[in-house]
C-alpha cells in the first residue's frame, strides 16, 4: 500500500468535530465520493484486502457501506447483500445494535444469504456495534462471516477487538485515533 495513496485518499476524508453530537469526531466521506481518482483508489484498497479469500457474495451496511461494499463486490464479480435499516426489505430477520452516537436495527433477507460465505464491507470502525450486528444476521440467516473490512478504522474504540474477540477478521485501510483531528493517517 503506498503511503502516498493513503495519504491522498484521507486528505478527501474532513474531519468535523461535534457532528452528529457533542465530543464525536466525525469524519465525512463526502469529499471522497466527489473526488473520482481517490474514490477509485479506496475503492481499489478494499478490493485487495478481499480479492484472494474465499467469497460467495459481499454485503454492505445501509447507507455508506451500500456504496464500498457494492464497489467491492463488482471488482469481486460476485452477488451484493443489502444489510438495510428498519422497515426496507422484505422477508427480512432484524437485529438491534448501538453506534458511536445512537442505537439502530439492521435486516437482511435469510434468501441471500443462506448457505453463503459472506465478506462484509462498511466505511468506517467505530465502536463495532453495526459489523458485530452485520455479522450476527448474516449467521442467523445461515450464512458464515468470511472476514470484514473497513475504509477507515478508529484507534481508541473496540471495535476491532469485538470483532476479533468473536473470530471475525477484520481488515483497516486508513488508521486514527478516535479523538484526532488529522486527515493524514498513522
Ligand atoms: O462502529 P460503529 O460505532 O457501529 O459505527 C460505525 C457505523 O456508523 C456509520 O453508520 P451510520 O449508522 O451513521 O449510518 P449511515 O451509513 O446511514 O451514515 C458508519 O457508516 C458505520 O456503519
Ligand atoms: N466518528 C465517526 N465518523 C463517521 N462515521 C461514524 N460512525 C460512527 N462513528 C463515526
Amino acid at each position: 500500500m503506498s503511503k502516498q495513496v493513503l495519504e491522498r485518499v484521507g486528505a478527501t476524508i474532513a474531519v468535523v468535530p461535534h457532528f452528529p453530537k457533542d465530543g464525536i469526531m466525525f469524519r465525512d466521506i463526502s469529499g471522497l465520493l466527489a473526488s473520482p481518482q481517490e474514490r477509485e483508489e479506496a475503492f481499489d484498497l478494499l478490493y485487495q484486502a478481499a480479492k484472494d479469500k474465499q467469497i460467495d457474495a459481499v454485503a454492505g451496511m445501509d447507507a455508506r457501506g451500500f456504496i464500498f461494499g457494492l464497489a467491492v463486490a463488482e471488482r469481486l464479480k460476485k452477488p451484493f447483500i443489502m444489510i438495510r435499516k428498519p422497515s426496507k426489505l422484505p422477508n427480512s430477520i432484524a437485529l438491534s445494535y448501538e453506534l458511536e452516537y445512537g442505537s439502530n436495527t439492521l435486516e437482511i433477507q435469510k434468501e441471500a444469504t443462506q448457505g453463503k460465505n459472506v465478506w462484509i464491507v462498511d466505511d468506517l470502525l467505530a465502536t463495532g456495534g453495526t459489523a458485530l450486528a452485520a455479522c450476527q444476521l448474516v449467521e442467523m440467516a445461515g450464512g458464515k462471516v468470511a472476514g470484514t473490512s473497513f475504509l477507515v478504522e478508529l484507534d481508541g474504540l473496540p471495535g476491532r477487538s469485538k470483532l476479533e474477540a468473536k473470530g471475525y477478521s477484520v481488515h483497516t485501510v486508513l488508521n486514527y485515533d478516535v479523538d484526532s483531528t488529522t486527515v493524514v493517517p498513522k
